[in-house]
């Protein structure tokens, strides 16, 4: 569904990408995994059109993402930080991204609810807690019931009863097939999630493999543990 082949992204010196190649199939939940700075969201901004590769290319569902922007409908993605107009309340940002869409399909507003941001529509973007505008975020990503969504830290921030929220809705969607890109630092909450782990370092590719072979490979069902095991 998305392939990205040989992807190249420098800034100045540095390399944030070297010549990453991975395949992410539909059905497949996939966690991108890899220390600060090692490149996961110049990864994930490349697949939204929002970073330029120097070289390679990316492709969706076999067509150059390059100048061709539609595919960015069927991608729901939650950044790390939400950037939003101070000033608007949560229902005026609802509003407004419902209006860019112009006519979406049947809309999936059951994070709204489960968030309990009904209750709290009329406040405004600049007084929100970190852990609400990640829920805003997260509302947001699901919203218009796309295929592919991308979670950039998705849990940063919430409380536990709110990441579980989440968790569960992953879980869901999941379920209906789709293909999800997460990336997190919390090993553990992962576990039951995803199917899929792709690992980087210093912008390179070090591993794509399933969640079993990773098993099978360290002798450890856990991922956090199968981690301290492959960084010894
Ligand atoms: N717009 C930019 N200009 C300059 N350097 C950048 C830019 N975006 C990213 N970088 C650099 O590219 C490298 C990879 O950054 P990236 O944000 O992809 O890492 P990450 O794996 O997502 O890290 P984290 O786990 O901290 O979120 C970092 O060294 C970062 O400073």
């Amino acid at each position: 569904m998305i392939i990205a082949s040989n992807v190249t992204k420098t800034f100045g010196k540095l390399k944030a990408l070297d010549n990453v190649s991975v395949t992410c199939n539909r059905g497949q939940t996939i966690a991108l995994i890899g220390p600060n700075g090692s490149g996961k969201t110049t990864l994930i901004k490349s697949i939204l059109g929002m970073v330029v590769p120097d070289s390679g290319f990316i492709t969706f569902d076999q067509h150059n993402i390059l100048h061709n922007w539609m595919y960015r409908e069927r991608i729901g993605y939650m950044p790390q930080i939400g950037r939003y107009p101070d000033n608007m309340t949560i229902a005026q940002v609802f509003t407004m991204m419902r209006d860019i869409r112009k006519n979406p399909a049947a809309t999936d507003e059951e994070l709204i609810s489960e968030f309990g941001l009904n209750e709290m529509m009329q406040k405004k973007m600049r007084t929100l807690s970190g852990g609400t505008r990640q829920k805003v975020s997260a509302a947001l990503a699901f919203l218009f019931n796309p295929d592919v969504l991308i979670l950039d830290e998705p849990t940063a921030g919430l409380d536990p009863v709110a990441s579980e929220v989440l968790k569960q809705k992953i879980i869901r969607e999941k379920q209906k097939g789709k293909l999800i890109l997460i990336t997190s630092h919390i090993l553990s909450e992962l576990d039951d999630v995803v199917s899929e782990i792709i690992y980087m370092q210093d912008g390179k590719l070090q591993f794509h493999k399933s969640l079993e072979q990773l098993q099978e490979d360290t002798g450890e069902m856990k991922l956090a543990k199968a981690f301290a095991q492959i960084m010894k």
